[in-house]
């Protein structure tokens, strides 16, 4: 495969885990691991293949020569795969080759084939250098297959009969101070079958829009709630090169979810109302600047929730520190949100206006693109109740529904609804009430903070708090993906049923999936001004009698209770319903059709898109096979 052809599709697809794009350097080693020669390529192509011997190489071209390494006796540093790093190191040359800047989603997918890949040639009869040589055969590389079934079933019977002395040839992978794969196929007793990647697959229309996004074109892409936006933009995150990708969002709550920042912190400007010139001042401190210089993709989840004004002086200070006339200073926008939940926090009497309203919206935006297929519900009729209440038309139909959901029987298990809040005084007051109202002891259990002097900065972005108190019967919510296939994930309902015995005391909660899983703390990495990383450790865990409304923005819930009588805001109650899987799962309290409101700025905005037909609908576009030429130009 040529070089060039090989950038374009790695720009475009490059999933399969056998190519990606990052920066490389090669160290040759002299005996006690120093570096004897040194080469640095910017910007590499990294690729799998094998020669024709079927052995597994690995590729590394500058554009000019390409490398390339017999894969035999390897080892793998995989600790920083999150950040798109990883290191390769051939044993009998003594030569490591560092990877860096690599999509994190590629890289996964990259060492997952090799391990797998090689696991599955062990098996295979070595060829010798004398077989080799009279073989006579013409040299070749051909870009190794995507991982199948077989190769998988291949490395299993290898890990089931293997013993020690053959693994000693092969691979070992390093995690830090942890060890897995290969080198876990030492101690039998240890270790684990391999499986094909599981990474949950994006659907046509989430496929369509990351096709677009790493076109390189600035989108804008909204749809219903639950249509897997921040679910896509975690795979656009993961898609994209990590040093000059910044995923951010207009709440702490919705970046913790992509693994991001907020917005705010990015743009290191406070709360953006001081005037232009002192913004861009700010935005020169050290810290703060390398974020404008470096970034070449900015994401933004939640964007309904982005004040006009605050993105007009983002674009401004873009442009002006990095010296550009392109809106935005030329950096890739992916914007994501739908604007008929949550508006703006309005500051003062006025209403807050919608970025869509900002002066510089339409230039910064070549793509506007819709998801259509929701993933959080699946029964049809409560996915079109709330597509009405999301454009502020309920029937008499539905809100007989939802006034008979006051009846629900809900809890189960001894699992109690959540009550969705429309104040935040109510939510502490109840989840502190209610513990109080508990017998037995209190548990309390202290985050381990990588800064204790920026707690404050920590706990705007943690979705687990510095202190959670706990009592057997405490209704608590998960705050983290821990296991999706057995249902151990973000906002899964349960509660606490004993704390083990030894000094951590650590509590077992049982959950609505049926499971009843002791807990133990996780670390969560935030990113915080001038490049610096702080991280929480903590159970993930939170009270879960009560959560807000604004809170819960972008979660999925097991089952909830809402009362709607002090909705202050358009949108506010149909975030509300819309975080419930199923009618089944929700109880409305007192259900008032006049509180469902949608915001008729937005609703215009939405409909002269359509009618300018500029609001792809992916789905619709799929089925046109139309072809992503639109730019700014017919905006
Ligand atoms: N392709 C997919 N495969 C499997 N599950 C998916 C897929 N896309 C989305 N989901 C699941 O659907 C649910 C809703 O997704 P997500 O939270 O990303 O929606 P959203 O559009 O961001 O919603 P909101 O507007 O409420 O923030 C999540 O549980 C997510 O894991
Ligand atoms: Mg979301």
């Amino acid at each position: 495969m040529k070089y060039g052809s090989t950038i374009a599709a790695i720009g475009q697809y490059g999933d399969d885990g056998a190519q990606f794009q990052c920066s490389v350097v090669v160290e040759r080693l002299n005996s006690s691991g120093q570096a004897t020669k040194r080469q640095v390529i910017r910007k590499a192509a990294v690729l799998l293949g094998r020669n024709e011997f079927q052995e597994i190489i690995l590729r590394v071209h500058d554009g000019k020569v390409p490398q390339s390494y017999t894969l035999k006796e390897f080892q793998l540093f995989t600790r920083f795969v999150k950040d798109g790093k990883c290191t390769v190191k051939l044993l009998p040359e003594n030569i490591q080759v560092l990877i860096s800047d690599c999509p994190p989603h590629l890289l996964n997918i990259f060492l997952k084939t090799l391990s797998i890949k090689h696991q599955a040639w062990q098996t295979s009869k070595p060829v010798t250098d004398r077989e080799k040589l009279k073989a006579c055969l013409p040299r070749s590389f051909e870009t190794i297959s995507p991982l199948q079934q077989k190769d998988v079933q291949k490395a299993n019977e290898l890990r089931s009969k293997v013993n020690a002395p053959v693994l000693s040839r092969g691979l070992v992978v390093r995690t830090g101070n942890k060890m897995t794969g290969g080198e876990q196929a030492l101690h039998p007793s240890k270790k684990p079958s391999l499986s094909l990647p599981t990474a949950r697959k994006l659907n046509k229309e989430q496929a369509a829009v990351l096709s677009a996004v790493l076109s390189g074109k600035n989108v804008f892409f909204t749809g219903s709630a639950g249509t897997g936006k921040s679910f896509l933009l975690k795979r656009i995150v993961g898609s994209l090169p990590p040093k000059s990708t910044y995923a951010t969002a207009s709440t702490g709550v919705a970046a913790c979810h992509i693994g991001g920042t907020t917005l705010h912190n990015f743009a290191g400007i406070g709360s953006g109302s001081a005037p232009l010139e002192q913004c861009i001042e700010l935005a020169q401190r050290p810290g703060v600047l390398q974020h404008w210089t470096s970034c070449r993709h900015l994401i933004i989840d939640e964007i309904s929730m982005v004040e006009a004004q605050f993105f007009d002086k983002l674009e401004a200070i873009a442009r002006s520190l990095r010296r550009s006339t392109e809106p935005f200073g030329g950096i890739q926008l992916i914007v994501c949100g739908d604007f008929l939940q949550l508006p703006p926090v309005s500051k003062g009497k006025d209403k807050a206006t919608f970025c869509f309203q900002s002066r510089s919206w339409r230039k910064c935006i070549h793509l506007n693109m819709e998801l259509t297929e929701v993933r959080r519900q699946t029964d049809q009729s409560f996915i079109s109740l709330l597509q009405a209440v999301r454009v502020g038309r309920v029937t008499e139909e539905f809100t007989a529904k939802l006034m008979k959901s006051a009846y629900h029987k809900i809890e189960r298990d001894g699992i109690l609804a959540t009550r969705l809040c429309t104040h935040k005084d109510d939510v502490e007051l109840t989840n502190d009430n209610k513990l109080q109202q508990l017998p037995g002891s209190v548990r309390v259990f202290e985050a381990v903070d990588s800064d204790p002097a920026l707690v404050k900065t920590i706990d705007s972005q943690s979705p687990v708090s510095r202190l959670l108190q706990l009592k057997v019967g405490a209704q608590v919510m998960l705050t983290k993906n821990l296991d999706v296939q057995r249902g151990l994930v973000n906002g899964a309902r349960g509660v606490v049923v004993d704390f083990q015995p030894g000094k951590l005391g650590l509590p077992r909660v049982r959950f609505l999936c049926g499971t009843t899983e002791a807990l133990k703390p996780e670390r969560w990495m935030f990113k915080a001004g001038g490049g610096l990383y702080l991280s929480r450790q903590q159970l993930p865990l939170k009270l879960a009698w009560a959560i807000s409304i604004h809170k819960s923005q972008g979660m999925t819930l097991d089952c909830v209770e809402i009362s709607l009588a002090r909705v202050f805001e358009r949108g506010q109650a149909y975030v509300a319903l819309s975080r419930a899987k199923s009618l089944e799962g929700l109880r409305v309290m007192d259900f008032d059709p006049h509180v469902v409101r949608a915001d008729p700025d937005v609703l215009h905005f939405y409909s002269k898109l359509r009618k300018e037909r500029l609001l792809l609908q992916v789905s619709f576009w799929l089925c046109a096979s139309f072809v992503l030429t639109i730019g700014p130009n017919v905006l």
